[in-house]
């Protein structure tokens, strides 16, 4: 048996829809309390690549680890918290409902379960809103509930989405100073972006264009070696602008 290097390991990862291929052998590591971006124009495959490494979808071709154990497997979910694209969340039932269906989901229960609800919507600016209806909810509201669900179990990796999409600066600052924590405290965070700023604040970034991995390194590194601009002009210079 082949031992994985790393927290994540994707190698070779191919996935076809039909006969078209979307994620073109992708190969990469990331290691434990690592933030690590992935950058790239709309549909380049960064949705398609997170589904794959939090085992929601199956590579077509390729291997993944995860935590040392390879992908599909079931038992890893408990250690996985993924906060898709679009919410999902139980939009009749109040924010402490859909935290304790998510908790239970975990096994989370009495004393741990409501001061883990109190913490994680804290964390994400909610905290006087536990008893309202995600029906009432904003949309940055909702992103915001989606991040404190996908926290509830404090996992070790955590896979985010475009996270901060419809989410004000201010807030959206403070949620990257706890992603920040959250990685100095041993939890890997895999992050979908097409925000320059937030790109800048990954400890490292692969940059992906038509599911091919165009660039990978650290975001001073690839702005080094494309001359000392922007993360934007590096992209660019790396081939990733769209046609
Ligand atoms: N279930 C599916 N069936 C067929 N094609 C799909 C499916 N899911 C994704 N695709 C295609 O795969 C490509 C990559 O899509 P993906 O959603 O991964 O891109 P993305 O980089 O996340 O884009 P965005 O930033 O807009 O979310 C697109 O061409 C998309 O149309």
């Amino acid at each position: 048996m082949t031992v994985s290097s790393g927290c994540v390991d994707v190698r070779g990862a191919v996935k076809r829809f039909g006969g078209k291929e979307v994620i073109r052998s992708i190969s990469l590591q990331v290691e434990r309390g690592e933030i690590f971006g992935l950058l790239g124009p709309s549909g380049s495959g960064k949705t398609t690549l997170v589904k794959i490494i939090a085992g929601i979808d199956e590579a077509t071709n390729g291997e993944i680890y995860l935590l040392g154990e390879k992908l599909p497997k079931l038992a890893m979910m408990n250690r996985i918290g993924y906060m898709a694209q679009s919410d999902a969340l139980y939009a009749e039932l109040s924010a402490k409902e859909n935290l304790e269906f998510f908790g239970a989901l975990f096994g989370l229960k009495g004393s741990k379960l409501k001061a883990r609800m109190q913490y994680v919507m804290e964390l994400v600016g909610l905290g006087g809103h536990l008893g309202r209806t995600v029906s009432a909810y904003s949309g940055g509201m909702k992103r915001r509930l989606s991040l404190a669900v996908a926290l509830m179990h404090e996992p070790e990796v955590l896979i985010l989405d475009e996270p901060t999409v419809g989410i004000d600066p201010l807030l959206r600052q403070s949620i990257w100073r706890e992603l920040e924590a959250l990685g100095r405290s041993g939890t890997t965070i895999i992050v979908t972006t097409h925000v320059m700023d937030e790109a800048e604040k990954c400890n490292r970034l692969g940059m992906i264009r038509e599911g091919r991995l165009i660039a990978l390194g650290t975001p001073a590194d690839l702005k080094n070696q494309t001359g000392g601009g922007t993360i934007e002009e590096a992209f660019l210079r790396y081939g990733g602008g769209q046609e």
